[in-house]
């Protein structure tokens, strides 16, 4: 794996810390990463709604190749996130048209195992720290190959290269516990996956909420994923300009259609050849972002359009007022239509274009079957370690144990006295008996039950990757 840049994570750094420095700098010992190049074609998708249907992608073209970063961009509700569900093999209830291919062969389930995927919402147990966090994932996800020592070696090189190092042993935390910053935290959720060395990484807006530097340093470290020989598709947001131009490759979506898709570095000059330019200096996602909007106040409308928004509107009214902006939905429309007429055919040749790659290579990924995993008594050690790791400060917080001694003292109160040698005080005694197998008894269950919704969200995270067994999970709750 590449090495990320030793000042990418300077909030963290210690110039004191000699053997941390020492270790970022060092390569990841991992396999080679197998290359995939991902390619799809006219990617629509449907959802029912209300008896009818809702197209959420309107056929969607593009590709991306080993060592470069492809953004998806595009205004909220724009279909960014269910085309990165869609291309992570990992669509929800939809009825999804087109091709997606990997190395020219479709999803299979072999690939599960080679694709990490970042989701928006950072599912992480909350009282685990950094470390412990990335170990349990290290010991459930690498191959039987490795030594457990082995393992965790490579967790700690995840730290180090992740500049983790100064708080890999504090808590992730959570709505209720202090943890981790949100950079730290979305630096070990992407940790999670890339220690698994996949050939294809997908993040779901992994830049959210963090302020612009820090959302720098995590582009730049996608960036260095990349350079190692991975595909890495990531949504976004708003990036600030420097970010911008860390992409190499850009998808613009707006209402589910394609506005562009080509070379980030290319698109302004694609949007100033038809005709939209900004009138003052601007950052050029803010100017996509903009024009995918349809808003077109800092922006010069291109003559077509403007022709075209003055005859309707004289038609419909008319007078001869000339100060007519174009609506949204002219906008997108006039945008949709320079993409498929000027570039999509183009694209589309590019995307029928042979591979660079050997067919034993196309047929490796869908094929072999990358070893890995744990037996099912190592995952259940493994699990029930975590579980009582995660939930101590829940069965030990002061509020059971308070419980638990008040139940105790009034019991204790309420038979004090009670004499086992009479018939009435045996009774008694049944009946303390009964009240304690009854009180521990739902004790146990409701905690139980109440682990489960609290685990449901892990659980769907790693059955979405192949690992552990559900039925373990469900063992051990
Ligand atoms: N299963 C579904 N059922 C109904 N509507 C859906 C479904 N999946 C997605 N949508 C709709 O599709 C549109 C695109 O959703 P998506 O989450 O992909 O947008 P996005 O660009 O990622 O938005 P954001 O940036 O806000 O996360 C939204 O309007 C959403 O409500």
């Amino acid at each position: 794996m590449h090495s990320a840049d030793p000042a990418t994570f300077s909030d963290d750094d210690s110039p004191m810390d000699i053997e941390a420095g020492a270790r970022r700098r060092k390569k990841l010992m991992t396999e080679p990463t197998l290359p995939i190049y991902l390619k799809f074609t006219e990617v629509k998708y449907r959802v029912a709604a209300k008896g009818s249907s809702r197209e959420i992608l309107g056929g969607i073209s593009g590709s991306a190749s080993p060592g470069e970063v492809l953004a998806l961009m595009g205004p909220s509700g724009s279909g960014k996130t269910t085309l990165l569900s869609i291309l992570g093999g990992r669509a929800g209830g939809g009825a999804v048209e087109g091709c997606v291919s990997y190395n020219d062969e479709p999803y299979g389930k072999s690939l599960k195992r080679r694709i990490g995927f970042v989701t928006q919402d950072d599912v992480l147990f909350t009282h685990l720290t950094v470390k412990e966090t990335l170990t349990y994932a290290a010991l459930l996800r690498l191959p039987r190959t490795m030594t457990r020592q082995q393992k965790r070696e490579r967790a700690m090189d995840i730290i180090y290269e992740l500049g983790l190092e100064r708080c890999q042993d504090t808590m992730i935390g959570g709505s209720f516990v202090r943890g981790v910053s949100g950079g730290e935290r979305k630096r070990v959720c992407i940790g999670n996956e890339i220690l698994i060395n996949p050939s294809l990484l997908f993040l779901d807006e992994p830049t959210s909420g963090l302020d612009s530097t820090t959302a720098l340093r995590i582009i730049q470290l996608l960036h260095d994923i990349a350079e190692d020989g991975k595909t890495v598709i990531t949504t976004i947001h708003q990036p600030s300009s420097r970010l911008f131009h860390k992409f190499d490759k850009l998808i613009l979506l707006g209402k589910g259609s394609l506005l562009y898709f080509g070379k980030a570095s290319e698109a302004m000059p694609y949007f100033q050849s038809i005709g939209c330019t900004p009138f003052i200096a601007m950052n050029p996602a803010e100017f996509l972002l903009d024009l995918a909007n349809g808003n077109t106040n800092d922006v010069s409308v291109p003559s077509e359009l403007d022709d075209k928004v003055h005859m309707e509107n004289h038609t419909l009214e008319n007078n001869s007022k000339t100060d007519y902006r174009p609506s949204a939905q002219d906008v997108h429309e006039y945008l949709v239509d320079a993409y498929e007429t000027r570039v999509a055919f183009k694209e589309k040749k590019k995307l029928l274009a042979p591979l660079p790659i050997s067919d034993d290579l196309k047929v490796t990924i869908t094929s072999s079957k990358r070893e890995w995993g744990t037996s099912w008594w190592q995952q259940y050690s493994i699990l029930f370690c975590r579980g009582i790791k995660e939930r101590r400060h829940d069965y030990l917080s002061w509020m059971r144990i308070t419980q638990v001694i008040a139940t105790s003292i009034i019991l204790g109160l309420l038979w004090w006295h009670s004499d086992p040698s009479t018939l009435k005080g045996l009774e008694d005694q049944a009946g303390l008996l009964f009240f304690i197998a009854v009180f521990w008894g739902f004790f146990l269950v409701f905690t139980a039950i109440f682990t489960f919704p609290q685990e449901r969200a892990m659980l769907n995270k790693e059955r979405a990757v192949d690992m552990p067994q559900s039925n373990c999970h469900t063992f051990l709750s």
